[in-house]
């Protein structure tokens, strides 16, 4: 089992470098998690290939990992103010939908996974098989990861109770007693707001983003131009949503 998801994870981030980074491709941005790991080795595979044609410039990073990943694989690290327009971004994603909207936060780097995102010219997810979903909530059932203010995170529990939904503060037992400190040095509350399906999805996001002291959540909407998802027997399913493609191209 474990080593079909490994597999999965791994093909559908080849495909997914090899369909989207080609000599035109200069500015590439680096998701988090353990998926994109494949997308660097493939990438870094690419890169150092003697015929390789590829001129990348810069990898931009959205976590302290993925800046670890790209400095080991050999790449071109840079930040985002350096490099506020970039070409293309791989990331992984908790859930995806048929519209591709996206959970994502599961590793608690949603904030800067947007950022990034959202300069982005493509976002290309990449991710297994046990990913895919009609709704959001449905297979990913730990919460809708919501980044917020410390000082103010039990005042938003509250809030979050008043728009009849629920909250847990992330932990990091047993790696350290305490909660979960973002990149950005904020907390982590995962939000059970039921299952969420078309319309709900931004609904969601914008009574939750409303709420002083929250900074990001971890749904994201109309952002996401393709999804690699690698299959159990060993094939890779390619998913597209042209409205987004069209308005992320127009928004850069
Ligand atoms: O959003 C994320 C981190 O904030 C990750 O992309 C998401 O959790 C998927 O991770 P993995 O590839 O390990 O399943």
């Amino acid at each position: 089992m474990a080593d079909l998801v490994e597999e999965a994870k791994k093909k559908a981030s080849y495909a997914a470098i090899d369909e989207h980074v080609d000599s035109s491709t200069s500015v590439i941005g680096i998701g988090s998690g353990s998926t994109v790991v494949y997308c660097v080795e493939r990438l870094a595979q690419r890169v150092k290939d003697p015929n390789s044609a590829l001129k990348i410039k810069a990898c931009v990073p959205t976590s302290f990992q993925s800046k670890q990943l790209i400095i080991e694989a050999g790449l071109l690290l840079a930040d985002l103010n350096a490099h506020p327009v970039i070409d293309v971004t791989f990331d992984g994603a908790d859930e995806i939908d048929e519209s591709l909207n996206l959970i994502k936060g599961g590793g608690g780097c949603h904030l800067q996974e947007k950022l990034v995102a959202a300069a982005s010219k493509k976002l290309v997810i990449v991710a297994d098989y046990r990913k895919e979903s009609n709704a959001l909530g449905v297979q990913w059932t730990k919460g809708i990861p919501v980044e917020v203010i410390p000082m103010a995170y039990v005042s938003i529990q509250k809030k979050i109770e008043s728009l009849g939904g629920t909250s847990k503060l992330r932990m990091a037992a047993p790696a350290k007693a305490g909660p979960v400190v973002t990149d950005s040095g904020n907390l982590i509350l995962d939000v059970f707001m039921g299952i969420l399906r078309g319309d709900a999805v931004l609904e969601t996001h914008l009574k939750l983003i409303q709420i002083p002291g929250v900074v990001e959540t971890g749904l994201f909407m109309d952002i996401a131009g393709w999804a690699y998802l690698g299959l159990q027997d060993g094939n890779v399913k390619r998913m597209a949503n042209v409205t987004s493609q069209e308005k992320q191209w127009k928004s850069v």
